[in-house]
C-alpha cells in the first residue's frame, strides 16, 4: 500500500487524545502512551517490511516529528528504537545481528548502563558478568544496592530484553565494561524471569511516559554468545580477544550524542514557532502613546529573545548534519581498522552535545518567558518542551563531565604548541597565539570567528598554565586537573562556540550560492545575527584575548540591532518554514491560524475542574468553615 505518512498517522484516531494527558494519572499516562507506541511501532514495522510505502519526501524525520505530537511527552519505545536496535546494529557480530535484528522479533529492548551509584563514571559500574566455561554462560549479578541499574527508559514496565553494560570477569580477571544482551521478562506472560528484580522508578520532571526503570540480577545466566561480539570476543575456552580500541564499547553514547544535536535543533524550532507566532498575535501596549497597541514582536527586546532561538535552531540543524556526516566517515574508517579520527570525533561530540543541550534548554525557557503568563500554561507546550530539553543536559553524558572530556583533547594540543611541536592545521591558531601573531580585529563574521579562536587559545592557555602551576606545587596530575577544572570547562565551552560559529557561517555561505538571492540574504542575516549575538555575549572574553576595542564592540551592537530590524519582517515566515504541523506543535499559543485566545478557552473547558458548576469539595470543606457562624 502506498501511503502519505502525515495523513495516514494523523487519521489513526487512537493516536490522538480527547483528554489532555496532564489530566491523567502517572499510571494512565503510561498506559495511554504504550497503546500509542505499539500502533506507531506497527506502522514502522510495516514500513520496514515494505508492506506499506511512503509517498512523501521527508520520511524519517516526518515519522519522528509526528511522534512528538502523538506523545506530547516521550515515546516509551524511544530507547528500544533509538538505542537498543542501533547498538545491536553497531556492536553485534554479523551472526548476532542476523538473529536479533528480525523485524518481527519478540524483543522489546532498552539500553541499561547507569546504576544507582554510578552514571558519569562508568568504569565504576558494579554489575558483573562472570564467564562460566563449564556451561558456556555468563552470570550477570548485582552485588549490592548501588549496583542496581537505574534510569533506563522503557525498563520499568515495557522491555522484555535489554543491553546491559557490565564488568566482564574471566577466570578472576576483570576485562572492563562490555555489553550483553539479556532477556528479563517472559515473552509470553511478560513476568520477570527468575533472578530478575525489575520495576519503575517513579515520577520525574519530564519523560513521564518513558517508564524509566530499575533492574537487579541475582546470578542470572545468559549464553556466552549473548555478549556483543563485533569488536571484542570471548571464545568457548574463555580466551579474551581484545578490541582494536578500548573505547569502542562506548560507541552508542558517541552516536546518540551526535544525533541529539539534530533533535535539539528540532526542539528549538518548535519553541521558536510557538513564541514567534504568539508574539505576532499578542498586542500589548503602544510604543508611542498616541498609537494603537503593538504586536509584542515589534518590541526590539522581544526580537532579541526570539531571533537568536530561530538562528540557533538553524545552527544546530547544520552542525548536527555536519557531525552526522563526520560520524559516518569515521565509522567507515573504523570498519577498515583505522581508529585515527575517533578521538577528534569524541572530543567534538562531547562539547557539542553539552553546549547544544544547554543552549536549547536556556532558549526554550527564554521562549516561555517571552510568552508571559500564557507561556506558563501546559497548553502552550513550552513547559513540556523545556522538561524534555533540559534532561538532555544530563543524560548521555552530564554537561560538565563531557566538557572535561573535550578539555583533555585541547590540553594535548596546547602542550604540543607550548613545546613547539607540529600541530594539525585546525589547531594552527594555538601557535599563532603563542607567537602573539594577533590579527587586527575585523567587525565581520570572519573577524568574529578569528576572535573566538583567540578566546579558545587564551582560555586553554590559562587552564594549562594553572595545571602546570598546580603540578609544580607538588600536586598529582588528577588533583591538579580537578583544581583547574573550572578553567578547563571554560576552554571547552569556548571551543564549542568557535566551532558552531565557524561551521555555521561557512555552511551558510556555501548554501547561499545554491538558493535564490532573496533566500540567501535572509540565511546570511540569521548566520550573522548568531555570530554578533555571541560576540556581544562574550565581549569580555574578546576584550581579554583578542584585539577588539570598545569602539568595535559599539559597532557590533549597532549592527546587531540593525539585523534584528532586518529580520523582523521575515520572522513569522522563518518559523512557518520550519513546517511543523499544529498536531505536532500541540500549542494553544503557536497554532498556524493564530486563534490564541479561542484555543486557550477551548483547552480550559477540558479541565475536569469545570465539569461541575459547584465542586463537591465546596460542600465537604469550604461551606462548613465559611458558613459556620451563620448556621
Ligand atoms: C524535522 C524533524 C527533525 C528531527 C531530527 C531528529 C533526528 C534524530 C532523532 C534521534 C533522537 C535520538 C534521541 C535519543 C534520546 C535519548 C533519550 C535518553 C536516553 C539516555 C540514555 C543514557 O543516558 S545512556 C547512559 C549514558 N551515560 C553516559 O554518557 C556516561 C558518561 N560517561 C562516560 O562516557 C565515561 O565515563 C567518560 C568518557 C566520562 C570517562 O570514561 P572512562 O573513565 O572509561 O575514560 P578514561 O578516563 O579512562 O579515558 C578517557 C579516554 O577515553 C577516551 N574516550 C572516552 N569516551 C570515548 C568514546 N565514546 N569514544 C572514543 N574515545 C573515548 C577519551 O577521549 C580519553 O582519551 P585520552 O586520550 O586518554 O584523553
Ligand atoms: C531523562 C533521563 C533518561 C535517562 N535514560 C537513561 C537510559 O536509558 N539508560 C541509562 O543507562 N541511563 C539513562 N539515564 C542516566 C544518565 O545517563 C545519567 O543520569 C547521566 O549520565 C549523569 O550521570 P549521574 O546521574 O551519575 O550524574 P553525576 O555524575 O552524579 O552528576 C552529579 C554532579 O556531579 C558532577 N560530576 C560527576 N563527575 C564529575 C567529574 N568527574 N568531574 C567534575 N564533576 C563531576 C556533575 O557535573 C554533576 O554536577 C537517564 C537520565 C535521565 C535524566
Amino acid at each position: 500500500m502506498m501511503i502519505h505518512t502525515n495523513n495516514y498517522i494523523l487519521n489513526i484516531k487512537e493516536l490522538w487524545d480527547d483528554v489532555p494527558e496532564e489530566y491523567l494519572s502517572h499510571k494512565e499516562r503510561y498506559e495511554n502512551a504504550i497503546k500509542k507506541a505499539f500502533i506507531v511501532l506497527k506502522v514502522l514495522r510495516q514500513l520496514h517490511t515494505g508492506n506499506i510505502q511512503i509517498t512523501d519526501h521527508r520520511t524519517p524525520t516526518n515519522v519522528y516529528s509526528i511522534q512528538d505530537g502523538i506523545f506530547r511527552n516521550v515515546n516509551p519505545l524511544l530507547i528500544h528504537i533509538g538505542l537498543f536496535w542501533s547498538t545491536i546494529a553497531a556492536q553485534a557480530s554479523t551472526e548476532q545481528q542476523a538473529e536479533w535484528l528480525q523485524p518481527d522479533s519478540s524483543m522489546i529492548g532498552t539500553y541499561v548502563q547507569t546504576e544507582l551509584g554510578h552514571g558519569s563514571f562508568i568504569r565504576g559500574i558494579e554489575t558483573t558478568a562472570t564467564y562460566d566455561s563449564t556451561t558456556d554462560e555468563f552470570i550477570l549479578h548485582t552485588p549490592r544496592l548501588s549496583a542496581y541499574k537505574w534510569w533506563p527508559g522503557g525498563l520499568g514496565n515495557t522491555a522484555n530484553a535489554c543491553l546491559v553494560m557490565a564488568q566482564l570477569y574471566i577466570n578472576g580477571t576483570c576485562h572492563g565494561l562490555h555489553i550483553f544482551l539479556a532477556q528479563i521478562r517472559d515473552f509470553d506472560t511478560h513476568k520477570p524471569l527468575p533472578g530478575i528484580k525489575v520495576g519503575e522508578i517513579g515520577p520525574k520532571m519530564g519523560f513521564n511516559t518513558a517508564d524509566n526503570g530499575f533492574l537487579g540480577f541475582d546470578n542470572h545466566r545468559i549464553p556466552r554468545t549473548n555478549m556483543l561480539m563485533k569488536n571484542v570476543q570471548v571464545l568457548r575456552d574463555g580466551t579474551y580477544v581484545k578490541p582494536k580500541h578500548d573505547k569502542l564499547t562506548y560507541g552508542s553514547m558517541l552516536l546518540t550524542r551526535v544525533t541529539l544535536i539534530s533533535d535539539l535543533a528540532y526542539q528549538l524550532s518548535k519553541a521558536a514557532t510557538i513564541a514567534v507566532r504568539y508574539s505576532a498575535v499578542r498586542r500589548q501596549s503602544p510604543i508611542k502613546s498616541n498609537e494603537p497597541e503593538r504586536q509584542i514582536l515589534d518590541f526590539v527586546s522581544q526580537q532579541h529573545k526570539l531571533f537568536i532561538t530561530i538562528a540557533s535552531s538553524h545552527v544546530y540543524r547544520v552542525v548536527g548534519l555536519w557531525m552526522w556526516n563526520s560520524h559516518k566517515r569515521v565509522t567507515a574508517d573504523i570498519h577498515e581498522g583505522n581508529m585515527g579520527q575517533l578521538p577528534e570525533l569524541h572530543a567534538l561530540a562531547c562539547c557539542l552535545k553539552a553546549i547544544s543541550s544547554r543552549d536549547a534548554s536556556a532558549l526554550v525557557e527564554q521562549c516561555r518567558l517571552a510568552c508571559g503568563g500564557h507561556g506558563y500554561m501546559m497548553a502552550s507546550n513550552l513547559p513540556q518542551i523545556y522538561a524534555y530539553t533540559t534532561a538532555a543536559v544530563t543524560y548521555e553524558g552530564e554537561y560538565t563531565v563531557l566538557l572535561l572530556q573535550t578539555a583533555r583533547y585541547l590540553v594535548k594540543f596546547w602542550r604540543l604548541a607550548a613545546e613547539h611541536k607540529p600541530l594539525p592545521q585546525n589547531f594552527a591558531y594555538f601557535e599563532d597565539y603563542i607567537k602573539k601573531n594577533f590579527e587586527q580585529w575585523r567587525n565581520s563574521p570572519e573577524g568574529i570567528i578569528e576572535g573566538f579562536k583567540a578566546i579558545v587559545a587564551g582560555k586553554t592557555k590559562a587552564a594549562y598554565d594553572t595545571l602546570q602551576c598546580n603540578l609544580r606545587n607538588g600536586r598529582e596530575f588528577e588533583e591538579a586537573w580537578n583544581m583547574a577544572s573550572v578553567q578547563l570547562t571554560n576552554a571547552s565551552e569556548a571551543y564549542a562556540r568557535s566551532l558552531l560559529c565557524e561551521v555555521f557561517w561557512k555552511e551558510t555561505v556555501q548554501l547561499s550560492t545554491k538558493v535564490s538571492k532573496s533566500l540567501a540574504i535572509v540565511l546570511e542575516q540569521l548566520a550573522e545575527l548568531y555570530l554578533m549575538y555571541w560576540a556581544l555575549e562574550k565581549h569580555g572574553d574578546l576584550l581579554l584575548y583578542s584585539t577588539i576595542s570598545r569602539n568595535d564592540i559599539e559597532a557590533l551592537q549597532s549592527r546587531y540591532e540593525e539585523l534584528l530590524a532586518l529580520i523582523r519582517p521575515n520572522a513569522v515566515g522563518l518559523v512557518d518554514a520550519f513546517d511543523i504541523r499544529d498536531e505536532v506543535l500541540c500549542s494553544t499559543l503557536g497554532a498556524y491560524d493564530g486563534r490564541v485566545y479561542e484555543r486557550m478557552m477551548e483547552e480550559a473547558s477540558k479541565s475536569p475542574l469545570n465539569e461541575d458548576v459547584v465542586n463537591e469539595s465546596f460542600h465537604k470543606y469550604i461551606r462548613p468553615v465559611t458558613m459556620k457562624n451563620k448556621l
